[in-house]
């Protein structure tokens, strides 16, 4: 099922995501949520990061990450820690993809080791799409795209065809098993590719939709100009 909410600004998908926070707090004493990186989460992290919300039970996962350093200007986890992890959310917990491993495909199994030892489900996944429909680093076109939408693991490496740097990416089957999924969706161009991922086509052309398309997870696009 997906919700359409017009009209978002950084500040409404944070109170959807601190509410979620607080109500996985109030009911389990934990909360788990998994965040993409890239650009558009950068102004709901700066309206979460001091939401007054007891950080020190969150665990901050990401949904992807790029195999660089950590400290690499195109890092998901230096994104993550610089943007979010400060103010009153430094208290919080973070679980990295990225590992000492040479390359994402050496890097998988010990990313996934460290993910499956995480609580499950996700109570919440901030989740994003880029211009030409991927989702997480499931890319269009992908070589590893096919097993990317079938496979029961959590993790898999990834080489994006047209996009920098090799990638390690939750799998379908990990972004299904979240409670709840929101997507930001920002700026005509991204406006235009949901339309796109709307109408019929298959899925390798453009991931998002088989999170469009499925009927089992909630998902909430939160759309802004
Ligand atoms: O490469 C990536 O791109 C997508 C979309 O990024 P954006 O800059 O267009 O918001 C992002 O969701 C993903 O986490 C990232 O690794």
């Amino acid at each position: 099922m997906t919700t359409e909410h017009s009209h978002a600004t950084p500040a409404s998908i944070a109170d959807a995501i601190g509410q979620a926070l607080a109500t996985a707090i109030a009911e389990r004493g934990t909360a788990l949520i998994a965040v993409s990186g890239g650009r558009s989460p950068i102004p709901i992290f700066h309206a979460l990061r001091s939401r007054p919300l007891d950080w020190s039970r969150v665990t901050v996962a990401l949904v992807d990450e790029r195999w660089v350093a950590p400290d690499h200007p195109d890092s998901n986890e230096r994104l993550v820690r610089s943007e979010l992890l400060v103010d009153r959310a430094a208290a919080a917990a973070f679980v990295p993809m990225k590992n000492a491993a040479a390359d994402a495909r050496g890097g998988q199994p010990g990313c996934e080791a460290a993910y499956r030892a995480l609580p499950r489900p996700l109570d919440i996944i901030l989740l994003g799409m880029g211009e030409d429909g991927h989702t997480a680093s499931l890319f269009p076109d992908a070589p590893e795209l096919r097993a990317g939408l079938e496979t029961d693991a959590l993790t898999i490496a990834v080489t994006p065809p047209a996009a920098p740097h090799q990638r390690l990416s939750l799998t379908l089957s990990a972004i299904l098993a979240s409670r709840r999924i929101i997507l930001p969706i920002s700026g005509a161009a991204k406006r235009a590719t949901y339309q796109a991922a709307l109408s019929p086509g298959p899925v390798e052309a453009m991931p998002i939709r088989a999170v469009l398309r499925q009927g089992g997870t909630p998902v909430e696009l939160w759309i802004s100009d």
